[in-house]
């Protein structure tokens, strides 16, 4: 069985909304194999950042390198990155694969907790030189382009000069937009922004306060897309509806901004079943037992 193995470069949420638990459970119900190179743990949770404790840089190159030689990697996933000195690390070692690299520049939670501190943002160049996609949200691109942007033209602008300056494909994220004058409707508008070509993947807004990981989700799931073949404009489509499919399942966990509910409203227990069942178990009298799927 062939399985696209998905290298995540990202720091941890103890709370499992954000980070590294984020990636992981997108990767996986996306059908790929999750690998992790840890670059942070965070003590974190529904209303915040509590505490960060950087991995020492030659810690994430180790992992990184364990999982190069050995499993071997399709496409990468970067999120929060730790360290100005680990950036750089990345930048230089990622230089040597030729996979895909799908670059989050997490800067800030959605709980307001910064997570790169200004050394760390400036850093930020060498990743986004070996990036294929760099997934900024609004914040993050007029960080990144020095620019401020106010609507959707001035986000398209941003994302256009940061690509020119850069070189990657810019996916410039619109959540943090007000509705627009010309939709009828709450719409979130994320730019897919090439040299030649730009595309508008627009959602309908959930309305919800559980949105803590969308950008995770959305940059492991395009880094999931890629590694199994897709085209970006693919890997993009599928991580929007992925996206959507998850926050409208949201467990409602915490009192602050919760996590998505990444399994779809259905326990993972299904599969277990279903694979008892092929493999001649009782599957049924397991469910009587245990429960069913979950849903
Ligand atoms: N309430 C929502 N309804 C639908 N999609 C959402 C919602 N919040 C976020 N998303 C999707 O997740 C993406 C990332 O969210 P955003 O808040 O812009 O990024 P970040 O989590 O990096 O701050 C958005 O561009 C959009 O595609
Ligand atoms: C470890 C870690 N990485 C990334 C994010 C950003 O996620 P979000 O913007 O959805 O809060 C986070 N909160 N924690």
């Amino acid at each position: 069985m062939s399985i696209a193995r998905i290298l995540i470069v990202a720091g941890s949420d103890s709370g499992g909304g954000a980070g590294i638990q984020a990636d992981i459970k997108t990767v996986t119900l996306l059908g790929g194999h999750a690998m992790t190179a840890i670059t942070a743990i965070t003590a974190q949770n529904t209303l915040g950042v509590q505490a960060v404790h950087p991995v020492p840089t030659d810690m994430v190159l180790a992992q990184m390198e364990s999982c190069i030689s050995d499993i071997g990697v399709d496409a990468v996933k970067i999120g929060m990155i730790g360290s100005a000195e680990t950036a750089s690390a990345v930048a230089d070692r990622l230089a040597q694969l030729s996979v895909p690299v799908v670059f989050d520049p997490v800067m800030v939670a959605t709980s307001g907790s910064s997570l790169a501190d200004g050394a760390t943002v400036a850093a930020f160049e060498k990743l986004m030189q070996v990036a294929t996609v760099i997934t900024p949200n609004l914040p993050e691109l007029e960080a990144l382009s020095g620019r401020a942007i106010a609507n959707l033209d001035e986000l398209e602008d941003a994302a256009q000069a940061l690509r020119e300056r850069i070189g990657a494909v810019v996916l410039a994220k619109g959540g943090h937009l007000p509705q627009q004058p010309d939709d009828d409707r709450p719409l979130i508008h994320d730019l897919l922004v090439d040299a030649d070509m730009m595309a508008d993947y627009s959602v309908a807004r959930v309305e919800t306060r559980h949105s803590h990981g969308t950008g995770c989700t959305l940059a492991s799931a395009v880094a999931a897309g890629l590694g199994a073949g897709l085209s970006l404009g693919e890997a993009v489509d599928r991580a929007e509806a992925f996206v959507a499919a998850a926050l409208g399942a949201a467990p409602g966990l915490g009192a602050g901004h919760g996590p998505m509910g990444h399994t779809l409203g259905r326990t993972p227990f299904y599969h277990l079943l279903a694979a008892m069942d092929r493999n001649g178990w009782d599957a049924a009298a397991f469910a009587a037992r245990y429960g069913d799927a979950g849903d």
